[in-house]
C-alpha cells in the first residue's frame, strides 16, 4: 500500500488494515478461483464488516484495492478474457428487518421523498454465481463469468450445455444486441448425486451447490460441465443495443421469458418494505421444498426510472439489497466427542461443541456420523470445524479447518466398551458403524429387544406388538424379556386402554409361548444378524443352546450360512455377561425351548417330497405352526402356488392363491383335512 496514511490513524488499525486485506485476498481466491472455501460465509463477511467499520471510521485507510470495494477476484488466466461492458457488480447485504427499514430510509432520503410507496421486485436470492449472456440478432454469441466485475472469463462453450439456456431467442422486438444476466446454479439433487458419486470413487467434495456450480462451469473441458446439470434463472439486463426494454424491472423479465430465457417463477412485485419482509417470510417457509439453494431474498427498486436516480455505490447498486437468511454453516470449536447409543446398538459419534448460534438456533452438538466420516474429514477434539445446519436437518460436522489445528489435538477413539451398559463394542473391518453387543441388556437398546422378541417370526407372543411393549416399557412394569414372563393380571389392568379380557389374554398367550422351538428361541434373542434361517440352521446343527452357546469360531463357521462376521456376532454376544443373565432369567421363569431331535436326514421322513402353501385364515391352527409342524414332518412350505406344488390349504377368505390353485390344477384342502394329515402322520410315528 503506497497510500499516504494520516497520522491521525493509530499504528495497530494500521496494521489491522493490511492484515484484513491479506486474509480477505487470501479467501476471495479460494472462493472466487478455486471454489473451495476454507472458511464459512458468516465468518468471511465478520472480517468484510470489520473492514468495512475501520474504513468509515478512518476514511484515510480506504484504498482503490481494498476488498470492500472490488467484487470476485480476477479471471483464470486458462480463459480468454471478455471485459464487460457494463460492470457486473455485487448486492448489498441485510441481515435483519432493522436494516431492511434502514435500506428503504435512504433510498426516500436520496430520493428527497417522503410519503411515497416503493414498489419493488422480490426475487429468491438464488444460490450460484452470476454470468452474463450476450445475444447479438438473438444469437448466443457469448457467455462470460463476473470475474472481478471488469473482466470475466469466456466461458461461452460450457454455458451452451445448460439445457435451460437458448441458443437463439424467439418472438418480436429483440434488440440487436442483449446482455443478459442471471445466476447458473446446481439444483439440489444434482449437487447431491454429484458428491455422492465423489465419496464413492474418494474424490475431493464439494463443500455447498455453489461452489459445486462454480466448479463446473469453469472447466476447459466443456463435456465435464454438459455431465453435471447446471441450470440458469436470469434476473438482469446489462448493454442494450438496437432496441428498449419495459420501464420497470418485472416487465422486462416477462419480456426476457416471452423470447424464451428462464426466469425464477417465485418472482413477485410488493409494495414498500413491509411487502418485502412478508416475502421473506413467505420465501423462508417454502426454502426446503425448492429444488435449488437460496441464501436470502433480493429486494430491487422496480421503476427502471428511480434505479437510475439512485444509481451505485462501489461495488453494488444503491436500489437493490440483498436480505440473506441466517447462516447455514458456522466456525466453532470441538471441545470432546461422545458416543451415543441406538436403539440398534450402533454407536454414533457426537461432537460437543463450543455453543455456536446456525441455522436460526444455538447449537452444541453435531453429528459426525461415524468412524468413515472422522476418518475422511480427518477430525480430532480440538479442532476448528465447520458446522452446517439446513432445514430441519440435525446439525453436522461438514469440515475442519486444517490451519487452525491446534498442537494438541486428540485422536478420536471408539470406545472398546458401550458408554450406557459396558459391553463389549464390535467394529468388524471394512464397516463403517461400531455397535454395542449386549443387546439384550443394554438400556439403549431393550425396547427394541423385546418388540423383537415378541414379534411373530420370534416367540410370536399373542396380543404383544410393539405399541405395547412401548406402553410396558414406559410404565417401567418390564425393563427386558425376562420381566415379561412376571408380569399379572393386576398390574396390566392398571394400564391405559387394557381391560380384564385383553389382561387374562396376554397372561395366557405368554404362558403359551413358553415352549418355543430352540431355532425361535434363538432368532428372539436378536443377535445381530442372526435371522429366521441363519437360526434354524444352528438349532439344527448344535441340537441345544448350551451347545450353541459353547461353540467356537472355527466350529459356527460350519454350519449353513454362518460366515466369519455372523459366527463373530454370535460368539461375542454370548460373551456378554449380562446377555447371559437375561437368558438364565428367560430359563429361570419357565421359558424352555424345544431341542430339535437328532435326524438322519428329512429323506426318510413321511412328506419328504412334498411340497405345499398355506393361505387365508386358519382357525384352529397358527400359520406358523402348521408351517414348523410339517417341516418337522419333512415337508417344504412355499409361500407362491406353482405346478409343483402338492395341495393348497386353504382357510377362510383364501384370495388369488386359491385362483391360481385351481388355475393349475393343484390340489385344494381345507384346514380341517390339515389338522387330520397332521394328527394321522404323528399317531404314525
Ligand atoms: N467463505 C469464503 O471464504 C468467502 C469468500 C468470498 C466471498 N464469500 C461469500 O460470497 C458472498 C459475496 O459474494 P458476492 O459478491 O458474489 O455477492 P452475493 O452473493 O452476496 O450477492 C450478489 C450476487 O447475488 C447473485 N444473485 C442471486 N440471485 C439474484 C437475483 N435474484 N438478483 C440479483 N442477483 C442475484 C448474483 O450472482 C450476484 O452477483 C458472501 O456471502 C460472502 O460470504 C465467501
Ligand atoms: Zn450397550
Amino acid at each position: 500500500m503506497s497510500k499516504q496514511v494520516s497520522p491521525n490513524v493509530p499504528e495497530s488499525v494500521q496494521q489491522r488494515v493490511a492484515e484484513l486485506h491479506e486474509i480477505l485476498h487470501y479467501h476471495n481466491h479460494r472462493y472466487y478461483v478455486l471454489d473451495d472455501p476454507e472458511l464459512p460465509d458468516a465468518e468471511y463477511d465478520k472480517l468484510l464488516r470489520e473492514l468495512q467499520d475501520i474504513e468509515e471510521k478512518y476514511p484515510e485507510t480506504l484504498t482503490v484495492e481494498s476488498p470492500t470495494q472490488r467484487v470476485g477476484a480476477l479471471p483464470l488466466s486458462e480463459f480468454t478474457q471478455v471485459k464487460h461492458l457494463v460492470p457486473m457488480l455485487s448486492l448489498g447485504n441485510a441481515f435483519n428487518e432493522e436494516e431492511v427499514l434502514a435500506f428503504e430510509k435512504r433510498l426516500l432520503d436520496k430520493l428527497g421523498e417522503k410519503d411515497i410507496t416503493i414498489e419493488y421486485s422480490v426475487e429468491p436470492k438464488l444460490d450460484g454465481l452470476a454470468v452474463s449472456l450476450l445475444y447479438e440478432n438473438g444469437v448466443l454469441v457469448q457467455a462470460a463469468t463476473r470475474g472481478d466485475g471488469e473482466t470475466g472469463e469466456n466461458i461461452t462453450e460450457n454455458v451452451r450445455t445448460i439445457r435451460q439456456v437458448p441458443l437463439k431467442l424467439s418472438g418480436k422486438n429483440i434488440p440487436q444486441r442483449l446482455e443478459v444476466r442471471g445466476e447458473v446454479y446446481m439444483p439440489k439433487a444434482s449437487f447431491e448425486a454429484l458428491n455422492n458419486k465423489a465419496r464413492e470413487n474418494g474424490d475431493k467434495t464439494f463443500v455447498n451447490p455453489r461452489n459445486a456450480a462454480a466448479g463446473s462451469l469453469r472447466q476447459l473441458d466443456s463435456r465435464i460441465t454438459a455431465s453435471r446439470n447446471l441450470a440458469m434463472y436470469c434476473y438482469a439486463t446489462g448493454l442494450i443495443e438496437g432496441g428498449t426494454l419495459a420501464a420497470n424491472h418485472s416487465d422486462a423479465m416477462k419480456q426476457l421469458a416471452d423470447w424464451g430465457l428462464p426466469i425464477c417463477p417465485e418472482n413477485k412485485v410488493v409494495s414498500g418494505a413491509a411487502g418485502c419482509l412478508e416475502y421473506y417470510n413467505e420465501i423462508g417457509d417454502k426454502r426446503d421444498s425448492l429444488s435449488y439453494e437460496i441464501d436470502g431474498v433480493v429486494f430491487k427498486v422496480n421503476s427502471l426510472e428511480l434505479q437510475n436516480k439512485l444509481g451505485f455505490v462501489s461495488r453494488a447498486p444503491r436500489w437493490a439489497i440483498a436480505h440473506k437468511f441466517p447462516a447455514q454453516e458456522q466456525m466453532t470449536l470441538i471441545n470432546d466427542v461422545e458416543f451415543q447409543v441406538g436403539r440398534t446398538g450402533a454407536l454414533t459419534p457426537v461432537a460437543r461443541l463450543e455453543p455456536v448460534f446456525v441455522g436460526g438456533v444455538t447449537v452444541t452438538n453435531a453429528t459426525l456420523h461415524n468412524m468413515d466420516e472422522i476418518k475422511r474429514k480427518d477430525v480430532r477434539i480440538g479442532d476448528t470445524v465447520i458446522v452446517r445446519r439446513a432445514g430441519d436437518v440435525i446439525p453436522e460436522v461438514a469440515r475442519i479447518v486444517p490451519d487452525k489445528r491446534p498442537a494438541d489435538a486428540k485422536e478420536i477413539v471408539i470406545p472398546s466398551h458401550c458408554p450406557v451398559c459396558d459391553s463389549t463394542v464390535e467394529l468388524i473391518e471394512g464397516e463403517a458403524v461400531a455397535r454395542c453387543t449386549g443387546g439384550l441388556f443394554c438400556p439403549a437398546q431393550r425396547k427394541e429387544a423385546i418388540k423383537h422378541f415378541a414379534s411373530r417370526k420370534a416367540l410370536d407372543i399373542d396380543g404383544l406388538g410393539d405399541k405395547l411393549v412401548e406402553q410396558l416399557f414406559d410404565e417401567k412394569l418390564i425393563k427386558n424379556v425376562s420381566d415379561l414372563f412376571s408380569l399379572n393380571e393386576e398390574s396390566l389392568i392398571k394400564l391405559e386402554r387394557m381391560g380384564e379380557k385383553s389382561a387374562q389374554n396376554l397372561i395366557k398367550a405368554l404362558e403359551d409361548s413358553k415352549h418355543p422351538v430352540l431355532a425361535r428361541f434363538i432368532y428372539s434373542l436378536g443377535i445381530r444378524e442372526v435371522g429366521e434361517t441363519t437360526a434354524k440352521s444352528l438349532a439344527n446343527h448344535y441340537y441345544s443352546l448350551e451347545a450353541i452357546k459353547a461353540a467356537d469360531l472355527d466350529s459356527l463357521q460350519s454350519v449353513d450360512d454362518v460366515g466369519p462376521i455372523v459366527a463373530n456376532h454370535i460368539v461375542t454376544f454370548f460373551q456378554q455377561e449380562h446377555n447371559n443373565e437375561v437368558i438364565q432369567a428367560l430359563l429361570d421363569a419357565g421359558v424352555e425351548p424345544q431341542n430339535p431331535e437328532k435326524r438322519q436326514s428329512t429323506e426318510s421322513l413321511p412328506l419328504a417330497g412334498n411340497t405345499y402353501v398355506l393361505t387365508g385364515t386358519l382357525e384352529k391352527l397358527k400359520r406358523n405352526e402348521a408351517k414348523e409342524q410339517l417341516e418337522a414332518l419333512g415337508a417344504k412350505v412355499s409361500g407362491s402356488i406353482s405346478k409343483n406344488t402338492t395341495t393348497l390349504f386353504a382357510g377362510e377368505k383364501a384370495g388369488s392363491k386359491l385362483t391360481k390353485a385351481e388355475e393349475l390344477g393343484v390340489p385344494v384342502s381345507d384346514e380341517n383335512e390339515l389338522i387330520n394329515l397332521l394328527k394321522k402322520l404323528h399317531s404314525d410315528a
